[in-house]
């Protein structure tokens, strides 16, 4: 078999583990599906199964028409794998077929009785592709889209599903001069200084990578740390670090950075990244609830765990994974986290709360609410270069969404504010 073959069974398999298992992407890849595929090979296998289920309704739009039922769970992998090759990668027909036909024919009892079927059906598919460019963009998971609604209205939320169609660029963070890097990698320097580059660039290969020269970070994550504006030699706690985009922010920014996460493997990652960009912060592994620091700090970051909602253009597979079902737990757990780093705060001192979810409950309605809970405490509005003014809240706060930067490529979800306490 040659090796598209493996890219096109990994990514079915791929598909079947979120939809049938609910199991991420990542999770699966850590798990070790894709090994034993070349670099090309994993870089295509994934890039297939997130195209497909960023389309997913779309794909299955396409293939309604030519089914009497709804296949078992494998074939129907296969199928909508193949739509995407056909409608969204406007792969040659000929090739596309005779490649799925072979993978039924491959995959064994489950698939092997219908080499006719997916013939048919995707030949036909490929003659209706006109069809494909006017089908809608996916509609959010009805939990979240009534959410969304209620807090920004039908048009933003049809402009976030449409934003969730397109994969993301790739952003980096300099640690240098931004602007020499865009010239030197041919990226876009972006209005708030991070450098974007057109999806799907190997950032391995790039030049800089080894030397750590820059690191990999969504526009809109890497304004956070810069609500921060840590300063040389004031004493940083990035809670809630790994793997670490943000502390390196800090540390390049020449903080004494403490970086803290309760997950060891995490913590590798960040250990790591620091040594390549050769930069210096002191890492704990613990729960942030249990820890207790020796002295104050100048300044904290704290990114949050949350329901992740506004990363979904970059992790397709979140809407077919999650439900609400884990989101007040989750709201607890910042608001716990939240109080507790407040007390670490020395006189005068700031902490930035962030996290990456278009939820106002994780974001507006948590800082008002810490606002409330907290006599003294004060949320002092975010000013950045290039930031826009309606992407400020009534707080202060900095609401930032998939939909936004529309022309440039858009940025993934997030909620920044700052918060200090007047004396
Ligand atoms: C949004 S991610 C952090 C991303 C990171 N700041 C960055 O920029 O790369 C949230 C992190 O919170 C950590 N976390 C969750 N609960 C925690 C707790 N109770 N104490 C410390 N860390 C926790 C998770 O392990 C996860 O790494």
């Amino acid at each position: 078999m040659g090796g598209i073959d493996l890219a096109r069974r990994a990514a079915c398999a791929l598909l079947t583990g979120v939809i049938e298992e609910h199991r991420t992407l990542s999770e699966q890849i850590a798990g070790g599906a894709l090994d034993g595929l070349s670099p090309p090979e994993r870089a295509r296998a994934q890039r297939l199964a997130q195209t497909t289920l960023r389309n997913l309704p779309r794909a299955d739009a396409m293939l309604k028409p030519h089914l009497r039922k709804s296949p078992p769970p494998d074939l129907r992998a296969l199928l909508r794998l193949a739509v995407i090759e056909l409608c969204a990668e406007d792969a040659a027909p000929h090739g596309v077929v005779n490649a799925a036909v072979s993978l039924a024919r491959a995959g064994g009892q489950r698939t092997e009785g219908f080499t006719g079927l997916v013939n048919a059906v995707l030949r036909k598919v490929a003659e209706a592709r006109p069809a494909w460019d006017s089908l809608p963009p996916p509609a959010l998971p009805g939990w979240l889209r009534g959410r969304l609604m209620s807090a920004y209205g039908k048009v933003a939320v049809q402009r976030m599903e449409a934003a969730h169609l397109a994969s993301a660029p790739i952003d980096l963070t300099a640690k240098g001069d931004p602007a020499a890097l865009a010239a030197r990698l041919g990226g876009t320097l972006l209005p708030t200084g991070s450098v974007r580059l057109a999806p799907g660039a190997h950032v391995t290969d790039l030049p800089g990578y080894a030397e750590g020269d820059w690191w990999v970070q969504d526009a809109a994550a890497a304004m956070a740390a810069r609500a921060l504006a840590p300063r040389a030699g004031e004493k940083v706690l990035d809670l809630c670090a790994a793997p670490g985009g943000k502390t390196l922010q800090l540390a390049a920014a020449g903080a004494e950075v403490t970086a803290l996460d309760i997950s060891a493997p995490r913590l590798a990652r960040l250990r790591e990244n620091l040594e390549r960009c050769g930069l210096r912060a002191r890492t704990v592994a613990a729960d942030a609830l249990d820890w207790q620091p020796e002295g104050h700090f100048d300044a904290i970051l704290l990114d949050a765990p949350c329901s992740a909602t506004g990363t979904i253009r970059r992790h397709p597979d979140l809407p077919h994974v999650k439900d609400a079902a884990g989101i007040k737990a989750l709201i607890a757990l910042q608001a716990a986290l939240l109080d507790r780093a407040l007390t670490w705060l020395a006189p005068g001192g700031r902490l930035v709360f962030v996290t990456c979810s278009l939820l106002p409950e994780e974001g507006e309605r948590q800082i008002e609410a810490a606002l409330t809970r907290h006599p003294g405490l004060r949320c002092t509005t975010i000013d950045l270069p290039g930031i826009e003014p309606g992407w400020i809240t009534p707080t202060g706060g900095l609401r930032l969404r998939p939909d936004y930067w529309p022309d440039l490529g858009g940025m993934d979800g997030f909620f920044i504010a700052s918060l200090t306490f007047t004396r």
